[in-house]
């Protein structure tokens, strides 16, 4: 066998129910290339923003980027300074407090009085060589020996130390002069050259860190000698001043124990507030002089937090900052900007020595915390350079001094640390704890890269001038405002035109601002800008216009929308109208149709005139109708077309049984308003029946045989359950038709009409299923009214086939109109007096003792019609709607030319084989039925 693959299988036919879908464009493409094409209204396009043009056009790539500069590590410079021995000479006031102090002085060294040989000279005080031992001894430019008192010594074995790698060793006898030229001087450069810097001075109490940083009017310490060098290196550069310098003041303090505060020293600072890491309220003192700097640092020393203790007559009890700004005037001139920042801090100091109680004990414990913290940060710092793996722990948390430098113990900015010691052997303990701790800074490395995180820093940009904002903006790619409100942007390094000088070493700025884009000609730069302006206005002006088109276009679908909403209230207005107008229409037609049969019915027969009685049984026969045409209205609108067809339809067929119909149109009137209470759902199928059974009668009424005792047959099918609204409007109409057949047939009397309706005085109830019995009945009877040769007994028999179980009402009913039935079969067959006909049947139908035969001959002895004259009219035509009193009695007459010995035999043969029980059951039967209701259609029938 042959494997068929599927696509070889001849019976298997692919057929695509939904064409080929195109493939869907990329978001980029989705954009419709030309919108008009779908809607007129956009007759511009939206171009897109030549970003890519300008950016090519503008940017020329003449010379590829520097590489960022190589990372160059730079040692923290830690250098070392011994204070001289002092001496006060004897017999002085000072010289008492001096031994005081010296007696509250820890540790006290006995043999230090005997050893002063290696203590040099102070040349501001007179020394007394006898009490003073040294602990220190100066090695070279670099290092320094650490021997213990010869007590410590002895009893704890404590060797000499020797502390080397200092940057530089200043001995007891070094001026400050040269400290400054060897330490601060290159500091000072740097500044000038925009490098920032940080000047500390650590030791203990009284070692002479104020002396080093402030000094003395004869001796100017480092911040004079800078100032002082700043303006002369300035006045060098020019006779204009191409830069401002702003000096800032400060201190930390603690505020008796309530924690630490900050404090301008400047002659109108006040207190200060930090947040994070920024200073705010700080005021920067612009000084365009050394003897203007000089003056400003002696006001802020006034200021400055001092107190006497044993160690220090005048001891610092505050961390004091001074930062030097340097801002650059000229635009053009390379942008420097820098800061200088000298700290001097309190020193440490310990309980047994200094004496301290109180606040003084207080401002003790907070500046040995400062120091502690300040060492913790360095000492982190240098274990995290040592063992990446190791954090930076975040010591600097724990003061505000540490808090403010941060940048510098992180190793983000230059630091150079002063260690002053005093050599005296009693200050051993605190200079070897200090030359302990702080030697090892000496292996602290800085880089020149800053972290980028350095220019987002707030306290950093708002401390820095304002060249350098707008130079670290740039960087961290931030276009903010200056205070004074002018753009960054003005400022910003891409558009001068030359930069004379370009950091290279320290600045993290001045290697991100160095890159080709600071080549870029400002000219360029403005094009670049101008034409990507101008391109946004052209690409907004466009949009705007394009909305005004769609807010137009959106307009004007409002007006469409409201004028379609305008056109639909119109339409189901009118619908409503006609719906009005059908049911008006409907009950005119109802109205115009009973009056018509009305008017037709005593047409047809004149005498109906004086004998007719209105009844209640004819108002309910109208009810089937009124009550379906009613209910339509009230159903679902959805409904509508339908109901309205199917009343037109069942108008057509209420014209044609008026037209058919003897009846009384004045009852149907008055039965209309009392049964409407079908539910609506159930209207359209009632009326769908009623309309079915119409014409189906309709059709029998053409095409009849006339064999009455099918259509019986037919109706006993039926199931009259009652409550079943529904079906017994189908029985009432097809009842209804029937009669109406029966109208056009006969020529009867209305008598029995009459007759009938005064049978509906009685239902008790069962209205809906007597009626149908009686319509049943009347239609069986019309039927055989032309068929009938006048033999009332085998009708009789014939209707009492039918099993009636719904009641004894209907069971009378049904015998009251199988009599009635009788007396218009002999009324149809006769042509006698109906009146007198009816009277004899009346008479001896409601005489008990009156027998059967008795009636069916006095029937018989009436019965002289022709049989030609039934058969002149024998054709079987369609029924004409507008032909009224067109008779059926032809087609009749023919049937009866055949049936009338049949139906005389069967009506005959049962009654004679059933027996004389049967008989007389039935007879009980009648009886019982009629009796009661024949006394009340004989009282009716003479109203
Ligand atoms: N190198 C020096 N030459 C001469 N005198 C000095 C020197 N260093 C310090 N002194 C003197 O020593 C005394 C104490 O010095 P200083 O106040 O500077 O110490 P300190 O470290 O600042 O103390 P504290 O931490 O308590 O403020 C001062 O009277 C000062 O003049």
């Amino acid at each position: 066998m042959e494997a068929k693959s599927p696509s070889e299988c001849p019976n298997t036919v692919t057929v695509r129910r939904n064409p080929h879908r195109r493939a869907r464009p990329t978001p980029s493409a989705s954009i419709n290339p030309n919108p008009n094409a779908q809607n007129p209204n956009m007759k511009r396009e939206i171009s897109s923003f030549p970003i890519q043009d300008i950016l090519a056009m503008e940017i020329p790539q003449k010379n590829p980027p520097e590489p960022p500069a190589p990372a160059t590590s730079e040692d923290l410079k830690v250098y070392l300074r011994i204070r001289p021995i002092v001496t006060l000479k004897p017999n002085t006031k000072d010289q008492k407090i001096f031994r005081q102090r010296q007696k509250n002085a820890w540790p006290q060294n006995p043999s230090s009085k005997n050893n002063s040989a290696n203590v040099k000279k102070n040349n501001t005080t007179t020394t007394t060589s006898s009490s003073n031992e040294v602990c220190i001894d100066v090695n070279d430019s670099h290092s320094v020996t650490l021997s213990p008192p010869a007590s410590l010594q002895d009893s704890k074995r404590i060797k000499s130390e020797v502390y080397e790698g200092f940057s530089h060793v200043f001995a007891s006898d070094s001026t400050q002069n040269e400290v400054f030229e060897k330490m601060v001087k290159p500091l000072v450069d740097d500044f000038l050259n925009g490098k920032s810097g940080l000047l500390a001075a650590l030791g203990p109490s009284g070692s002479g860190k104020t002396h080093t940083v402030f000094g003395t009017p004869r001796e100017p310490g480092m911040v004079h000698l800078a100032l002082k060098q700043i303006f002369k290196e300035a006045q060098q550069c020019g006779s204009k001043l191409t830069r401002e310098f702003k000096v800032s003041v400060f201190e930390i303090y603690s505020d008796r124990g309530k924690g630490e505060k900050i404090s301008d020293l400047s002659p109108d600072g006040g207190d200060l507030s930090m947040q994070q890491a920024t200073i705010k309220g700080l005021q920067e003192v612009a000084i365009s002089s050394a003897a203007q700097a000089e003056s400003l640092i002696a006001c802020a020393m006034l200021k400055r937090t001092t107190a006497m203790t044993n160690t220090n007559s005048q001891s610092s009890r505050s961390q004091c900052i001074i930062n030097i700004h340097s801002f650059v005037r000229d635009p053009d001139v390379e942008p420097n900007n820098a800061v200088l920042t000298i700290v001097d801090l309190a020193g440490a100091e310990r309980e047994k020595r200094t004496g301290n109680q109180g606040s003084r004990l207080i401002e003790s414990n907070f500046i040995n915390n400062t120091s502690m913290v300040f060492g913790l940060c360095l000492r982190s710092l240098l274990e995290h350079q040592s063992n990446p793996k190791k954090p930076l722990k975040m010591h600097f948390k724990n003061s505000m001094l540490t808090r403010y430098l941060r940048d510098y113990l992180e190793g983000k900015r230059r630091m150079t640390l002063i260690l002053t010691v005093k050599p005296g052997e009693h200050d051993y303990s605190d200079t070897s704890y200090l030359l302990r701790q702080a030697s090892p800074f000496m292996k602290i490395k800085f880089t020149n890269v800053e972290e980028p995180s350095m220019f987002l820093n707030k306290r950093n940009i708002e401390m820095l001038p304002r060249v350098e904002q707008a130079k670290k903006m740039k960087c961290s790619g931030r276009y903010a405002k200056t205070e004074e409100g002018k753009s960054v942007r003005d400022e910003h390094p891409l558009l001068p035109k030359v930069t004379k000088r370009i950091y290279t070493s320290d600045s993290v700025c001045a290697a991100l601002v160095k890159p080709d884009s600071i080549d870029l000609p400002r000219e360029r730069n403005h094009q670049v800008m101008q034409n990507f302006a101008k391109a946004l206005w052209n690409v907004l002006k466009q949009y705007k216009e394009k909305l005004m088109v769609a807010e137009r276009e959106i307009q004007g679908l409002n007006e469409i929308i409201g004028n379609e909403k305008t056109r639909y209230f119109k339409l189901e207005k009118e619908l409503k109208d006609f719906k009005s107008y059908c049911s008006c229409s409907m009950e005119n037609s109802t109205v115009s149709t009973l009056v018509n049969i009305d008017t037709k019915s005593k047409a047809l027969d004149p005498r109906c005139h004086n004998d007719f009685e209105p009844g209640n049984d004819q108002d309910v026969f109208a009810e089937a109708p009124e009550c379906n045409t009613t209910q339509k209205f009230d159903g679902t609108p959805g409904h509508d077309q339908n109901i309205i067809f199917e009343i037109e339809e069942s108008a057509h067929f209420l014209n044609l049984k008026a037209s058919e119909c003897d009846g009384s149109p004045r009852k149907d009137r008055e039965a209309t308003p009392k049964k409407c209470d079908s539910t609506p759902i159930q209207d359209q199928n009632v009326i769908y029946e009623i309309k079915e059974k119409d014409h189906f009668l309709n059709l029998k009424a053409f095409e009849c045989d006339g064999s009455p005792r099918k259509d019986q047959g037919a109706t006993k099918k039926y199931d009259y359950t009652l409550g079943h609204d529904q079906h017994v409007f189908s029985q009432i109409k097809e009842k209804d038709h029937f009669l109406n057949l029966k109208a056009s047939e006969c020529n009867g009397s209305p008598r029995k009409d009459q007759c009938a309706t005064k049978k509906c005085d009685y239902t008790l109830g069962h209205d809906q299923n007597v009626f149908f019995q009686i319509e049943e009945k009347d239609h069986f009877l019309n039927l055989k009214a032309p068929e009938c040769n006048g033999s009332p007994k085998k009708d009789r028999g014939a209707t009492k086939n039918c099993d009636y179980t719904t009641g004894n009402d209907q069971y009378v009913f049904s015998q009251t109109e199988e009599h009635v039935h009788s007396l218009n079969r002999r009324a149809s067959e006769c042509d006698g007096s109906p009146k007198k006909y009816q009277d004899v049947v009346t008479k001896k139908s409601l005489d008990p003792s009156v027998s059967p035969k008795d009636v069916a001959s006095i029937q018989k002895c009436n019965l002289d019609v022709p049989e030609s004259e039934l058969l002149s009219d024998s054709s079987c035509k369609p029924l004409n709607v507008l032909k009224p009193k067109r008779r059926l009695l032809p087609a009749s007459s023919t049937l009866l030319r055949d049936i009338p010995l049949g139906i005389e035999d069967e009506s005959e043969k049962p009654k004679g084989n059933r027996g004389a029980k049967k008989s007389a059951a039935d007879e009980t039967k009648r009886t019982q039925g009629s009796i009661s209701l024949l006394r009340l259609l004989q009282s009716n029938l003479h109203v």
